[in-house]
């Protein structure tokens, strides 16, 4: 197989949701960039960064909300070098790096998280998220006595992986439709979503149904924690750009759709909750108020990845 069809591959099951999860899909596309550096054939220099650009774009393409995706190109293809096996080297180098501080990172969150959850806690949580589940796990491993509320995240029912994990886990666990959130929260103690994206003005891009269990939660007065590593921050957002949000396709929801004429299915894979329904963001660099989003993204993103891609 050429290098090139390696990262198509590779683009196709993060596009299929194969390869999901905002942090999952991000380290997947750094080791296939790192994989095509170190495999692709170049006439010169010059040649090498345009297939590799290519290869970059390719990924970064196939699912246009999670800025986890654009930070981790962004963050391998950022680079000096002089000639062909630099470039190699030193994309191999950061791809390397990015994947280690992105494992790293969920298991600090994880730390930090779960000191969020007393003895006795009913955690409810959303979709599929492996900061969230960290939190929990971290918890549950620290020895505290703690249920679960899984919801199945239609249309593609993340939430049975989720059920899964925590059962291997050993921690008490129910699973909701997602429509039973608003019945189940006097129950909860405590909400720990992940997220896809986190805005300049701390607003939350997630799984889509996350927003009405935010809603849910501030009108039962349960806090709501987001985990998330700093490379979900977006950079963009400081500049005003709007965080687009993926439809995918009707047959996800309804197989059978094309048998109607007058039907159609509105498929939103994420929506927004407004950082006034979060009680706080726990990252890696600690946890933080909504309203300090900007400083991790000035301060462990810099603006200058920004200003150079614009
Ligand atoms: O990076 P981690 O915390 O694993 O997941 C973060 C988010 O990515 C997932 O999106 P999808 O299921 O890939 O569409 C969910 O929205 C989840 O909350």
């Amino acid at each position: 197989m050429k290098p090139i069809d390696r990262v198509t591959e590779t683009a196709e099951k993060i596009s299929s949701m194969e390869i999901r999860g905002a942090g999952r899909i991000a380290t997947a596309a750094a080791a296939s960039l790192k994989e095509y550096a170190l495999a692709v054939q170049a006439e010169s220099f010059e040649d090498f960064n345009q297939k590799t650009a290519v290869a970059a774009d390719l990924l970064l393409k196939t699912r246009p909300t999670a800025v986890s995706l654009s930070n981790a190109i962004r963050m391998v293809m950022k680079y000096k070098a002089d000639d062909i096996d630099g470039a190699r080297q030193a994309i191999a180098t950061n791809a390397d790096r990015f994947i280690e501080n992105s494992q790293k990172a969920v298991e600090k969150i994880g730390q930090i998280g779960s000191k969020r959850i007393r003895e006795g806690d009913t955690v409810l949580t959303h979709c599929n998220s492996n900061a969230a589940i960290s939190v929990i796990s971290a918890a549950h491993k620290s020895g505290k006595n703690i249920k679960v509320i899984a919801t199945e995240s239609r249309p593609r029912f993340q939430g049975i992986t989720t059920i899964g994990m925590l059962d291997q886990m050993g921690i008490e666990t129910e699973l909701i439709v997602d429509s039973a959130v608003r019945s189940v929260m006097n129950d909860v103690d405590l909400v720990v979503v992940g997220a896809d994206v986190i805005t300049a003005n701390g607003t939350l891009v997630n799984k889509i149904g996350t927003a009405q269990i935010a809603l849910c939660a501030r009108e039962a007065r349960t806090s709501f924690m987001v985990a998330a590593e700093t490379y979900k921050f977006s950079p963009e957002t400081i500049l005003g750009e709007l965080v687009t949000i993926e439809e995918r396709e009707a047959t996800e929801v309804l197989a059978d759709i094309s048998k109607y004429k007058h039907v159609r299915v509105r498929n939103p894979a994420f929506d927004v909750t407004p950082h006034q329904y979060i009680d706080l963001i726990c990252t890696e660099a600690g946890a933080i108020s909504p309203e300090m989003s900007y400083l991790i993204i000035r301060e462990r993103l810099g603006w200058e990845m920004k200003v150079e891609s614009s």
